[in-house]
């Protein structure tokens, strides 16, 4: 039986690669925001224990949310960088929501297209060492020599993954790879990073290419028309 699971939506960032008036998670599509169409995809999950929102500290947004107020959602103050808003989610998690908590998922608040179905594929898929919902690559990839325009190598591709959110990990063992790698210096952009520093080997389980990242100006558009498709097919349900 599946334990039910709390997820860490991260959503403290700025946004500076949207160049938006205001943080991204924050701009409409197709009517709601960016953010609570993500916290949506959750929210009556049967297997979702709760949702902790990681915000900005001086957020004028998040008290307009239509999921503000609701008993399974919970806000924290978020951190600096990405992987110290996952940290304050899991602190909050354990030390004062469920401190017997096992697993975890953290999913980002800017990718606001993940299917039921993706999301299930990652809450079923039992793995000691965590898994995370990846594609793999469908182009040729070049590694570039480093400080110059010209190409060093072309990688193999079959081996080549684009890292994708929800990922999903046991909260202690996440909390403390996190903290380790903060402690190191080294930088994660997401928990499989950490995860990977401190010896782990998380599964691939395969993604969808619609469960994109809102990160720059042209990609809110790719979502407009994303979401009207899956939306119009019945695909995000
Ligand atoms: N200190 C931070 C930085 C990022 N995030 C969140 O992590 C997710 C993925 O990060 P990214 O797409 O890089 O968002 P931003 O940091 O906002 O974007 P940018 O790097 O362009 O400023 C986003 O939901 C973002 O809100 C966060 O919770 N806390
Ligand atoms: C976690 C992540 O979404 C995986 O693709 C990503 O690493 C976080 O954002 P960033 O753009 O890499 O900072």
């Amino acid at each position: 039986m599946i334990e039910p699971l709390w997820v860490i939506i991260p959503a403290a960032g700025v946004g500076q690669r949207m160049q938006a008036n205001c943080p991204k998670q924050y701009l409409s599509l197709e009517g709601q925001t960016i953010l609570d169409r993500t916290i949506d995809i959750f929210i009556s999950h049967p297997l979702i224990a709760g949702v902790l929102v990681g915000v900005g500290e001086n957020d004028a947004y998040w008290p307009d949310s239509k999921w503000r107020q609701h008993d399974l959602v919970h806000s924290f103050i978020g951190g600096e960088e990405r992987s110290d808003t996952v940290q304050k989610g899991l602190h909050y998690l354990l030390d004062t929501l469920n401190p017997q908590q096992q697993d975890v998922l953290v999913h980002d608040a800017a990718r606001p297209l993940l299917s039921q179905e993706a999301l299930n594929r990652i809450i079923n898929h039992h793995s000691e060492q965590g898994a995370l919902l990846a594609m793999p690559a469908k182009d040729t990839i070049k590694r570039q020599v480093i400080d110059s325009l010209s190409v060093d190598e072309t990688l193999d591709r079959d081996a080549i993954w684009l890292a994708q959110t929800p990922q999903k990990f046991p909260a202690q063992a996440l909390l403390s790879a996190l903290k380790k790698a903060q402690v190191q210096g080294v930088v994660v952009t997401d928990e499989c990073s950490a995860m990977e520093y401190v010896g782990w080997h998380p599964d691939l389980v395969v993604g969808e290419s619609s469960n994109i990242k809102i990160t720059l100006p042209e990609d809110l558009l790719i979502a407009e028309a994303l979401f009207s498709y899956l939306s119009g097919s019945n695909l995000l349900n």
